[in-house]
């Protein structure tokens, strides 16, 4: 008989916030996700959302081979782009304002200073933008990116999800990130519309392989 199998796939993430919209993510899909404790995470470039997940996919790949438990293993790279700041932070976003700030400390100097910008006053469009990268345990690899658009809200709303959450207004729904649920934000958000597609490559790639028994 055969039997579509599922395999573990280790995340090479620290960030709490992503991991779990991640596991939300794959839903259904034929993964188990997993963390491998000793992940170290590796420096990260300032250019390239791409060239940094396929950095820390890489980079766990590695430490899971040497640690003699080869196996699936996935990255994501990301950031949030204001449009009237030249698209800063982007990939720098995880460090916006220094690492002695809080995210909320974070969230406010961002609004002020795009309010400071020249652009700031008539344009407040943003967008968060995702990069994922697969490595198959056979080494395979596999490359996504996904895209929100959306506007930077003049005071923070909602308590859901991470980071820039509170700040990001999506549009269409009239609510800012941290005002959905996590079922609406995983319908419309960047990291959604990477991992859809994403595990549209690997359903197609016949990833994961089908098991016989
Ligand atoms: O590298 P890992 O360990 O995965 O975690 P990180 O937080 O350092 O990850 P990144 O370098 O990819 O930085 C992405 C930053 O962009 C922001 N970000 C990305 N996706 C977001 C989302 O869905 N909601 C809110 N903020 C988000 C958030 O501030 C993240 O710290």
């Amino acid at each position: 008989m055969r039997n579509a199998g599922r395999a573990r796939v280790y995340v090479a993430t620290k960030n709490v916030g992503k991991l779990r919209e991640m596991e939300q993510l794959f839903g259904d899909a034929p993964f188990d996700l997993a963390t491998f404790g000793k992940y170290e995470d590796p420096i990260e470039g300032d250019t390239s959302y791409a060239d940094n997940a396929a950095l820390k996919a890489r980079a766990l790949h590695a430490q899971l081979t040497r640690a003699g438990q080869p196996g699936n293993v996935l990255a994501d790279d990301s950031g949030l782009e204001v449009y009237a700041l030249d698209r800063r932070p982007g990939v720098l976003t995880a460090f916006y304002g220094g690492a002695e700030l809080s995210w909320a400390e974070r969230r406010t100097r961002l609004i002020a200073e795009l309010e400071a910008s020249p652009l700031g006053a008539s344009d407040r469009r943003a967008r968060f933008v995702c990069a994922l990268h697969f490595i198959g345990a056979d080494g395979r690899e596999f490359a996504t990116m996904g895209t929100v658009d959306g506007e930077i809200a003049p005071h923070e709303r909602g308590e859901l999800g991470f980071s820039f959450d509170p700040v990001f207004l999506y549009p269409p729904l009239g609510r800012t990130f941290a005002e959905l649920s996590g079922e609406e934000k995983n319908r419309c958000s960047h990291r959604a519309i990477a991992t859809a597609a994403l595990l549209a490559a690997l359903s197609l790639a016949g990833v994961p392989a089908e098991v016989h028994d």
